[in-house]
């Protein structure tokens, strides 16, 4: 298929309906135990839409990596490994537990590049999640995919320096937290919760880490360290973790923005984001 053909997706749509049900932000909140537990009409915290507007392709339409095939609102794309690579985020209003939202998407762009691991196809999918009418949510998500390319190595660990001007938070992500994540955004990625196919078919060292599940401890590093509301955030996944070794978030408070990193047991930036602060 030419890429040609890939590029009529751009502007297909896709409309889901999801109860915001207290429910499922109780499993949120027992999977990354945030300060307070969601209540019944209360606000959602931010980036936790997530764990709403789940996959419902029937387990025959699943792919063999365990997404839904591709050819239906996702471009039926050859390159065979999907990764998740960033997105851009802007909350208006939050979305209310115990009521109805609408979330509307459409393929935005796809892109081509000449990566080192080989090419690269980028899918750019637009989100708006409305909720009584009111446009609460607008999302851009960067999807990639690409060729197997050859095996990744894993990070060699080192000892990180401490740092004094940041708020720091070690998370150890194993099996227990992926499976849960998947299981709260109902991702049936292999990638991240079936070894033997992670490392002898994706060519992985482990278990990959969800960059949502990344951006999310981010989120939640920076919404408990300030009372000002998050307004904004956009990650971008550099390099993959795994569930080799312990990782590090960073988060650093600016006037009006903190400026997020996870770094890999190498020390090296796996995923840095930013979120921006509304006033008080
Ligand atoms: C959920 C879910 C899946 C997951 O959660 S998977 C785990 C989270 N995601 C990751 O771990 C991805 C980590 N990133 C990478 O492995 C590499 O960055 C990637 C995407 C394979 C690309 O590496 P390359 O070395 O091949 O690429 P280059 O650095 O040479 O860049 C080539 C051009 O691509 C642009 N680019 C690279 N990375 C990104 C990115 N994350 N977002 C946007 N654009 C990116 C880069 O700027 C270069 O562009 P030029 O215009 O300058 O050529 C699930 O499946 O649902």
């Amino acid at each position: 298929m030419s890429s040609e053909d890939w590029t009529a997706w751009i502007g297909r749509t896709e409309v889901v309906e999801d109860d915001i049900c207290l429910a499922q932000a109780l499993a949120a909140a027992a999977t990354l135990e945030p300060l307070s537990s969601p209540t019944a009409s209360a606000a959602l915290p931010p980036l936790w839409h997530w764990f709403y507007f789940l996959p419902r392709a029937p387990q025959s339409k699943l792919g063999i990596d365990g997404h839904p095939q591709r050819g239906g609102f996702i471009p039926p794309i050859p390159y065979p490994r999907r990764m998740f690579a960033g997105a851009r985020i802007r909350f208006h209003h939050p979305l209310l537990i115990g009521q109805p939202a609408r979330r509307e998407g459409i393929i935005r762009n796809i892109t081509q590049k000449s990566g080192r691991t080989g090419p690269l196809a980028f899918v750019t999918v637009g989100y708006q999640i409305f909720q009584n009418e009111m446009l609460c949510i607008e999302e851009e998500q960067d999807i990639v995919y690409r060729e197997p390319g050859a095996p990744v190595p894993a990070p060699v660990p080192v000892e990180l320096p401490p740092v004094s001007d940041a708020i720091t938070r070690t998370v150890t992500p194993d099996t227990r937290l992926l499976f849960r994540f998947s299981a709260l955004t109902f991702n049936a990625h292999r990638i991240h919760y079936d070894r033997p196919y992670a490392q002898q078919e994706e060519g992985y060292p482990g278990l990959v880490v969800h960059g949502p599940l990344v951006a999310v401890l981010l989120m939640e590093l920076a919404r408990h360290n300030t009372t000002r509301p998050i307004t904004g955030f956009s990650f971008r996944s550099q390099a993959p973790i795994f569930d080799l070794a312990p990782f590090r978030l960073v988060a650093r408070f600016g006037d009006n923005r903190v400026e997020l990193e996870a770094q890999g047991p190498d020390g090296a930036t796996a995923l840095s984001a930013s979120a921006e602060l509304g006033s008080d």
